[in-house]
């Protein structure tokens, strides 16, 4: 074979990537395997069969329509029946009791000491809404210690967000193979089958199944034309794609519930593609953080990185915000976050360091939920620190990374999530130390 057709497999060590965002992308692991001019010819080149995926209705605004075409070796619908496949700790069961207005907060997931794979090691935290009504969100953890061997996963119901806190992973997809590690995030659109590996042995981390609209980069207003996440610095995998037979499983999330099928060949057989509905990775590191030069602090909506719309203007199904290094200069003002109370509801994640908010129990792995109108803040010892800081002098905030998966809905913890071990009891303890320092005749 000459060497400009050796064809680019999954195996391929190299990866290979397109840039930007939400765009029309095109990749072929063979030449012109992608049909010139149309996108369903009579007989494809080398005889693939065409099959497209639609994330989005077909008539959805362009700005938001999401469908790719894919050239495959067998097309997605050469598969055996789907079976119930039980999963004790991964559901979307959201909305079955009344949902306290506690804060909460948990250590890290342990790591599981049997065989798991990813999606083994999923374990359900906290939710909102239904797949079913297109509406809402599901916030999970991963703890695993094992490749998806002969596995193939694809969530019908929703978009994923992963957001790795240990270990590297490598997620072949049907539309090619993306590799992300901790301070990075990827996502995965509904529908698309793929397979994760654990190139480090063991992995754990955070992820948001969408049940809404596909996440889209958030509007800049007067922030202007740059800034926040860069559209450039998003990564779409090439076309890269397995020839190959055997006895394998195919797993599908729908309505809730994991299904599993026998399926005789790889999925992941697509050769090449084009089109907006494909996985993309994002650097976390590369937002360009952008907040108060003056005084006060301003909404962490200033830190979106991605946003779910829903049907009304601003009010987004999901934000998906961080708190990346920055430097604060903001004088005469409380510069860590304030006390508040939201109509929105927020779940956050610790991906490395410290948070600036809570000076301990926030640790790298943990989480914490804090839902519609519940009080919350800094710790007392985060805001005596804070109250006497010198303001004249700039806070470098370095080597962190908290993240908030914000919702307009209410999110109702998972019963093993309240129950869990690894949940804090004494979480309000860290705002009991807070002293009365009112006086009238001071002010
Ligand atoms: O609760 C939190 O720590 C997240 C948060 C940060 C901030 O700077 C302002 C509001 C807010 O909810
Ligand atoms: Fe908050």
């Amino acid at each position: 074979m000459n060497a400009q057709l050796k064809p680019r497999t999954q195996s391929d060590e190299t990866l290979r990537y397109q840039v930007g965002f939400g765009q029309e992308f095109a990749s072929e692991a063979l030449p012109g395997a992608l049909p010139e001019g149309r996108n369903s010819p009579q007989r494809c080149p080398y005889g693939l069969y065409a099959e497209q995926i639609s994330g989005s209705a077909f008539t959805a605004p362009r700005h938001g329509n999401r469908r790719s075409w894919m050239y495959r070796i067998r097309p997605g619908s050469m598969h055996g029946p789907f079976e119930p496949l039980p999963h004790e700790a991964f559901h979307n069961r959201f909305g079955e009791t009344p949902v306290s207005p506690d804060q909460l907060r948990w250590d890290p997931l342990p790591l599981p000491a049997e065989a798991r794979d990813f999606v083994d090691g999923l374990y359900t935290m906290a939710g909102a809404g239904t797949a079913r009504a297109q509406s809402g969100l599901g916030i999970h953890l991963y703890a695993a210690n094992r490749d998806m061997h002969g596995r193939f996963f694809a969530n019908a119901d929703a978009e994923m967000l992963v957001v790795p806190q240990q270990g590297r992973l490598r997620i072949a997809t049907e539309l090619g193979v993306l590799q992300v590690e901790p301070q990075e995030i990827a996502v995965i659109p509904r529908g698309l089958r793929f397979r994760v590996e654990l190139p480090d042995g063991q992995a754990r981390g955070y992820l948001c199944e969408n049940f809404g609209a596909a996440l889209r980069l958030p509007e800049l207003g007067p922030i202007g034309s740059n800034g926040l996440a860069n559209p450039r610095d998003f990564r779409t995998p090439e076309a890269a794609y397995e020839d190959v037979e055997g006895e394998f499983h195919l797993i599908q999330k729908l309505d809730g519930a994991l299904w599993r099928a026998s399926i005789g060949h790889s999925p992941l057989d697509v050769v090449a593609w084009h089109g907006s509905h494909a996985p993309y990775a994002y650097d976390l590191r590369r937002f360009n953080t952008i907040g108060s030069i003056s005084f006060d602090h301003p909404d962490p909506s200033i830190f979106t990185v991605l946003t779910s719309p829903s049907d009304s203007a601003g009010w987004a199904n999901i934000d998906f915000v961080i708190f990346p290094p920055r430097i604060l200069v903001m004088q005469d003002t409380f510069r860590p976050p304030w006390f508040h109370r939201n109509v929105a509801s927020e779940f956050m994640g610790l991906v490395h360091g410290a948070y600036d908010a809570k000076q301990g129990g926030f640790v790298p792995g943990g989480a914490s939920l804090h839902n519609c109108m519940s009080g919350h803040g800094p710790d007392a010892s985060t805001f005596e620190k804070a109250s006497a800081a010198d303001t004249g002098k700039p806070d470098f905030i370095t080597d962190t990374m908290a993240f908030m998966f914000e919702s307009r809905w209410l999110l109702c913890p998972s019963a093993q999530a309240l129950q869990a071990g690894h949940r804090q009891g004494d979480y309000q303890q860290c705002w009991q130390g807070l002293k009365k320092h009112f006086d009238p005749s001071k002010p």
